[in-house]
């Protein structure tokens, strides 16, 4: 199930006097099964782009079409169930929509309020559980009496349990601490590869935009200023610097080692390797 966007405009509060301009020319092609990440400033369109997706937004002009569903402006929106079954969102902080009394009713709730029955629901909170990493011990448990990145974890199952297509993850790491996140984002990462799922990323985190996507977007004042693949886009710091973007730290250190000779294809992926390489090349000099 392709992603297309046709120039997408989006006013905040259209036809009053506080309209605002947030989305321009937007247009944009995310293929099954692509991890796209949306990287920019603060304020440059980021998550009005997410929330069209599963019609959360309706354009102002312009057209979104998932798969076969097209929401366009101006036209009655007819598949807008539809999508939101295709188009998972996971929100910052998710865990704030928790609300359940139990850890399986509140999974089970989504399948069950799109018609599938509670035996199935039920099976199906039972399999998303496990694929987020939580043992089965947790199901009759408050979603409260949780850690937070327990919490979090059963949040996401809950999108999951919808069966999506498409992910859609606004900060989806916000607040935890690094070693959560690293699990966070390698889940998502794993059902990507695993089941194919499309990923659509919006990230203040030029390291996970670098490590994780297939392609990259850069959002500058609504409207799309760049769009190539981590390499593409992080070969360009000066472009990005004049976007107030800086170079996750990784690329930061390959660009020592190309500066020390190495070719762009010969240069480590992974900041691990990267730190290692520059240590063997300059001694025990620790660029970090
Ligand atoms: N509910 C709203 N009403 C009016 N203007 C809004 C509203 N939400 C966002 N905007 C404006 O729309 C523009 C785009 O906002 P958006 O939240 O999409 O940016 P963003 O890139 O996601 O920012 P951030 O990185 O801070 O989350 C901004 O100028 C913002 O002030």
């Amino acid at each position: 199930m392709d992603i297309t966007i046709k120039n997408l405009e989006y006013r905040y509060q259209a036809r009053t006097p506080f309209e605002r301009l947030a989305l321009y020319d937007v247009n944009l092609s995310v293929k099954k099964g692509t991890y796209l990440s949306i990287i920019g400033h603060t304020g440059s369109g980021k998550s009005t782009i997410l929330q069209h997706l599963n019609g959360l937004l309706k354009p102002t002009k312009g057209s979104i079409q998932i798969g076969e569903h097209i929401i366009e402006a101006g036209k009655k929106q007819k598949h807008l169930k539809v999508v939101r079954n295709l188009v998972g969102i996971v929100f910052q902080f998710p865990e704030h929509q928790l609300f359940e009394e139990t850890v399986e009713k509140d999974i089970a709730f989504g399948p069950m309020n799109f018609g599938v029955s509670e035996e199935a629901a039920i099976i199906k909170a039972r399999q998303t559980l496990e694929i987020v990493g939580l043992p089965e011990s947790i199901l009759q448990k408050s979603p409260f009496d949780l850690s937070g990145g327990q919490m979090r974890r059963v949040a996401i199952a809950g999108v999951l349990a919808m069966g999506p297509e498409v992910l859609v993850l606004d900060e989806p790491t916000a607040g935890l601490d690094p070693r959560g996140r690293k699990e966070i984002m390698d889940l998502f990462y794993r059902l990507q590869k695993e089941q194919n799922l499309t990923i659509i990323l919006v990230t203040h985190s030029m390291e996970d935009a670098a490590k994780y996507s297939d392609e990259i977007i850069v959002m500058h004042k609504g409207t799309i200023e760049m769009h190539g693949t981590p390499k593409e886009i992080f070969s360009k710091a000066d472009k990005l610097s004049a976007l107030g973007l800086d170079l996750p730290e990784t690329v930061k250190l390959q660009r020592q080692l190309i500066d020390r000779g190495l070719s762009f294809n010969e240069i480590p992926l992974t900041i691990d390797d990267t730190v290692a390489q520059i240590k063997a090349l300059m001694g025990e000099v620790n660029p970090l």
